[in-house]
């Protein structure tokens, strides 16, 4: 069968970068993505993009009906979390309802393969501890709930029809292409590290740091930061495995350590030149401290990080910052 990949959300960060990777070892790749966060810009020129929204199934169907697909990796999705807290509905019926139509679609065409952004948003609060994937799921926000319910759907559908899955849970993504070809350009960023080499490159006036009352060391939230290239080469073994006819699997995907916001903000003011920083209240939903057991990634996918160094990720984010830069300057003089 021909390697061939429907990437939904390959206009996005994340799905930019695995769709660069894809194409980088030869796979045949086309993205749907409505373009509501994502950029044609980001696109590798040897992809073909489809610009609609994963909710028409009829489009969505007749892609994949006609187009000799092997796998879907799926990245479509909306992912703020305190916008999922205002407006669930919206969240669920972009994560949930219109998963479960591209799913339908899957089955019905008859593509084998599946792999899906999860995140580490459905485990909810879980204390300091690496948290390993049999940890029970309890997600606090719409977005998380949203999530979980996708992979529920694939399980049940992987047991009911011909399809092995790929469930990543994401912890932190951070960092962009080394090769400088893509990177997180989302407008209005609420991430910590992009917000931050936002105020280095001086398109914000500063960061503001929610909450430094925590039960932490330093007080500030914990988060486990990987840079978005291991991230996606996790994507590539996931696929390979299933096409390889290993079983389905869901992993976590981090390096296993936390930073907290300070840490992460210190580490932006070495690489960058210090930037201005106030307290301000905490943030609602935001868990103390969240950092991932990944050793399952590394044992069954045989997934080896390269890029495992706060201080690289914080120079790849702020290189593709500085990129931006120039590009919004070079378009709009
Ligand atoms: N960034 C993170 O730290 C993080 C963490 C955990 C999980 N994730 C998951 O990874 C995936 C990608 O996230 P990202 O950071 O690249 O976000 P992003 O907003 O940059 O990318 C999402 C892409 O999906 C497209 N899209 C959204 N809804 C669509 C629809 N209905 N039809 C077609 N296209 C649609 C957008 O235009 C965008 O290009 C998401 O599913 C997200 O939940 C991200
Ligand atoms: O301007 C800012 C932005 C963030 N933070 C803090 O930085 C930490 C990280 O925040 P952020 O980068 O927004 O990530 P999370 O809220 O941890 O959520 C991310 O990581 C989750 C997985 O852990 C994913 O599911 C989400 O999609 C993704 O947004 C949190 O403590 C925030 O309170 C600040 O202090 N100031």
């Amino acid at each position: 069968m021909t390697k061939r990949v429907l990437v939904t959300g390959g206009a996005g960060y994340i799905g930019s970068h695995a769709a660069h990777a894809l194409v980088d070892r030869g796979d045949e790749v086309v993205i749907i993505d409505r373009l509501s966060t994502g950029f044609d810009w980001l696109v590798p020129a040897a992809a073909d993009l489809v610009v609609a929204d994963i909710g028409d199934t009829e489009r969505v169907a007749s892609l994949l009906q006609d187009g000799g697909f092997d796998a879907i990796m799926h990245f479509a999705g909306s992912i703020v979390v305190p916008e999922s807290v205002a407006d669930p509905l919206s969240y669920y019926e972009n994560n949930t309802v219109k998963s479960r139509g591209l799913i339908e679609c899957a089955v019905r065409a008859g593509v084998p393969h599946f792999v899906f952004s999860s995140t580490a948003a459905v485990y909810g609060s879980v204390g300091s501890e690496p948290v390993a994937e049999d940890t029970p799921l309890r997600p606090e926000s719409p977005y998380g709930s949203s999530k979980l319910m996708t992979e529920i759907m694939l399980a049940d559908a992987a047991r009911a029809h011909d399809l092995t899955y790929g469930v990543l849970r994401y912890f932190n993504v951070a960092g962009a292409d080394p090769a400088g070809r893509t990177g997180q350009s989302t407008k209005g960023a609420t991430h910590l590290i992009k917000v931050a080499v936002e105020a280095a490159v001086g398109k914000r006036e500063g960061i503001e740091i929610f909450g430094e009352d925590y039960q932490t060391a330093d007080g500030t939230c914990v988060r486990d930061y990987i840079h978005v290239t291991d991230l996606v080469a996790a994507h590539l073994l996931a696929l390979d495995r299933l096409r390889d006819g290993g079983d389905s699997l869901t992993a976590n995907l981090g390096y296993g350590h936390g930073f907290s916001v300070k840490e992460v903000l210190q580490t932006v003011d070495d690489v960058a030149g210090p930037i201005r920083k106030t307290m301000g209240p905490r943030r609602p939903g935001d868990a103390a401290s969240i950092v991932a057991d990944a050793s399952k990634a590394r044992r069954e996918l045989n997934w080896q990080p390269q890029h495992d160094d706060l201080t690289g990720i914080v120079e790849d984010a702020l290189r593709w910052e500085r990129h931006l830069q120039t590009r919004n300057e070079a378009t709009t003089n």
